[in-house]
């Protein structure tokens, strides 16, 4: 990395956790331990400590994102993928985990490393009502507008029909 990392105050909730840390030096994540062992069973969720609690700098905020390597291998996820992690919370840093695997149940282990921070700038904004939007490329076409998906396994589902309403909606201000 180019720039210096930004320093962020961090208090060890529970003093055995190892640090969340960056295991290769231009990572985009460092990564998060359950301070806690948990079986978490087949489409289950559970919400595990991680023992620390953050000072973001305002203007910054904290993502819990899952890793890659337990979803794959074990189905294991963040249900809120990414957390947000507030510049202002100063609470523990826990991380709501599910395991998405139909048949296994997951054990994790205190120390076991289940999800990882980034740490991102960010803006906000104020939010100017107007009555219509200056117009785009995309208008307001979404939700696979541009095509490139597969066909449901049942067309008449009702995930389709609320897909195809979605086609109707509109931009302008009802009144
Ligand atoms: O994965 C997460 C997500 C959130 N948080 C903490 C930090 C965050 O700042 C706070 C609130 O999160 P969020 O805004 O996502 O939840 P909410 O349901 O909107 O709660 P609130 O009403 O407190 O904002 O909870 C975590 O520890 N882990
Ligand atoms: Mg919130």
């Amino acid at each position: 990395m180019t720039e210096s990392p930004i320093r962020v105050p961090l208090v060890r909730l529970d003093k055995d956790m190892p640090l969340p840390a960056y295991e290769k030096h231009s990572d985009a994540g460092a990564d998060l331990r359950t301070a806690v062992d948990v079986r978490i069973e087949p489409g289950e969720r559970a919400v595990v400590g991680t023992g620390i609690a953050l000072a973001l700098p305002h203007g910054y905020v904290g993502l819990v994102h899952p890793r890659s390597g337990l979803a794959v291998k074990h189905g294991l996820s963040v249900v809120n993928s990414p957390g947000t992690i507030d510049a202002g919370y100063r609470g523990e840093i826990k991380i709501p985990l599910i395991n998405t695997d139909a048949h296994h149940a997951i054990d994790l282990k205190r120390g076991d490393r289940v999800a990882q921070l980034l740490v991102q700038r960010v803006e906000t904004a104020e939010f100017d009502v107007v009555d219509e939007l200056p117009a785009s490329e995309r208008g307001t076409g979404g939700f696979g507008s541009t095509g490139g998906f597969a066909s449901p396994a049942d067309e008449g589902s009702a995930a389709g029909a609320a897909a195809d309403g979605l086609a109707a909606t509109t931009a302008k201000a009802e009144n």
